[in-house]
């Protein structure tokens, strides 16, 4: 499966006016959504008395439309607004409202509140008048909706501008914006649900959504269902982790190469203790993982360019980040690498700053002429032809030490099933999420393990 489709406030922009060229007006646009966001209220809802805070914009307008919308549906409803519309199609909304508008300073609680404060259009924060508000209201509130966005966030980042209202339901149109699903944003979002409002909307930018999995069928053996070779460095507990989910996310064949055997692992994973680089001209292997459990030490240093002039497709994680940022280099041609940076590791490769979340590790992807695994609370993939996806997760004890080293090897798996780097990211990603999901509680990333399984058969 593809995804849901990402606009930025910008792409939003330009499909409007690219609907609005072709014969549909403003006022129509605001109507659909204003409609369908009350019907989206209404269902998750119920008839609750509702207050409906309108700003300046067209994000007010379509406050106004959901008022409407919810009075005719018999609802008690009132809005109050920060003052008078600035666009004609907000002005034309509140006069279709018809009804009285209270100040935002001295309006009563609703045990429904609608934000409709502001919406793609927000620049800076909130004044500290209106956040204040903004933020007692909600608080009063039984249930808090947003309508396209929570306000006081900036929409192609995710950075959180002024304090946003922890809301039970956003309702946005056509399209997800980055900031649905990137962090501190996406947080206060509660369900996200994406309404039509007839606008032709494309992008390369997706959400990850659950992959197609192929099960074996009679032709199969254990290398066509891929062969990842985890080269083990010197704390290899991390390499077993990633051995452990290449095997269990379904490659027919892993090789944990360490020095020493190591124990515990599944039996099914091959072990031949000795040289880490044994057997690496093996033309049969997909993926070639590197990095997890890897000192940035000479060895390391031997192990990651023997890694890079093999020709395999690789997956580099941890250490082997390390030895990149401290000036390896990747091969210039050959199959497309993965990198799978965390924040820290993606700093020390690529620095702090170049905008949002996407922006970054679409730089980077170029920059290096790899997909980009930019892990975090939330994860963003990027590969160097500009495609991106972003992962909400919401699995947050997925933050437990071993979790990277699985998603990894999840990774892994899935390159040598025959994926190229940027659906095998993707799909390693959504797999890692799942089996945290699955997981539960509490989890430790051996419990990821056991449940890629679940988590695979789901995408058969
Ligand atoms: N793009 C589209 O296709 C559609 C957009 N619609 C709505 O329109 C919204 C975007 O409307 P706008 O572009 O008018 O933007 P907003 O309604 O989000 O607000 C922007 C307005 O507020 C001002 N502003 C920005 N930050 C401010 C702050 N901190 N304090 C005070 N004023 C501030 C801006 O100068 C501008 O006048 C969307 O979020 C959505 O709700 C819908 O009407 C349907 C169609
Ligand atoms: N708060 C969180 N919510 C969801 N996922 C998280 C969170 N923190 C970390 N993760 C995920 O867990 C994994 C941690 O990887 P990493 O930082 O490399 O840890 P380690 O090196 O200990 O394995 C990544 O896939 C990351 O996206
Ligand atoms: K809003």
């Amino acid at each position: 499966m593809k995804g849901r489709v990402i606009l930025t406030a910008g792409e939003m922009r330009a499909a409007e006016a690219r609907s609005i060229a072709a014969g549909t007006s403003v006022e129509t646009l605001m109507e659909r959504a204003g409609q369908a966001a009350a019907a989206a209220i209404r269902r998750f809802a119920g008839p609750m008395p509702a207050l409906v805070l309108c700003g300046p914009g067209n994000n007010g307008g379509d406050g106004y439309v959901v008022a409407r919308a919810l009075a005719a549906a018999g609802q008690d409803v009132r809005v109050a607004a920060t003052g008078e519309p600035k666009t004609a199609a907000a002005s034309a909304a509140r006069a279709a409202w018809g009804r009285e508008v209270h100040a935002l300073a001295d309006v009563e609680p609703a045990p429904l509140l609608i934000d409709s404060l502001f919406g793609t259009g927000l620049t800076r924060g909130l004044l500290r008048d209106a956040a204040a508000e903004l933020e007692a209201l909600a608080g009063m509130a039984r249930i808090t909706a947003a309508i396209d966005l929570p306000s006081g966030i900036s929409t192609d980042d995710g950075a959180i501008l002024s304090p946003v209202p922890d809301c039970d339901l956003t309702v946005t149109f056509q399209t997800l914006k980055p900031a649905h699903l990137l962090q501190p944003a996406a947080r206060h979002m509660g369900r996200i649900v994406v309404a039509d409002i007839g606008i032709e909307a494309a992008s390369d930018l997706h959400e990850i959504a659950r992959p197609r999995l192929a099960a074996p069928g009679p032709e199969s053996h254990k290398f066509t269902r891929g062969l990842v070779t985890v080269i083990a460095g010197g704390m290899a507990g991390a390499g077993a982790l990633s051995a452990g989910a290449a095997l269990r996310a379904g490659a027919g064949a892993v090789r944990l190469q360490a020095r020493e055997p190591v124990h515990g692992v599944a039996a099914a994973i091959i072990q031949t203790p000795g040289d880490p680089l044994d057997r690496i001209d093996d033309k049969r292997i997909g993926a070639l993982l590197l990095g997890p459990g890897l000192a940035p030490d000479d060895e390391g240093r031997a192990l990651f360019e023997a890694a890079a002039g093999s020709g395999h497709p690789l997956v580099l994680d941890a250490g082997a980040l390390r030895i990149l940022a401290d000036g390896a280099a990747l091969p210039a041609a050959g199959p497309t690498a993965i990198l799978t940076p965390h924040e820290g590791e993606f700093a020390a490769l690529f620095g702090e700053d170049g905008g949002s979340k996407v922006e970054r590790a679409r730089a980077a992807a170029a920059k290096v002429g790899a997909v980009i695994v930019y892990k975090g609370p939330d994860t963003v993939v990027a590969a160097p032809d500009g495609r991106a996806a972003i992962h909400a997760a919401t699995a947050h004890w997925l933050a437990t030490a071993g979790a990277g080293d699985v998603l990894a090897g999840t990774i892994a798996a899935m390159r040598a099933a025959g994926m190229a780097a940027f659906e095998a990211a993707c799909a390693g990603i959504w797999l890692h999420g799942r089996a945290a999901a699955l997981a539960g509680p509490f989890l430790i990333a051996d419990d990821l393990i056991a449940h890629l399984p679940a988590a695979c058969a789901e995408c058969l």
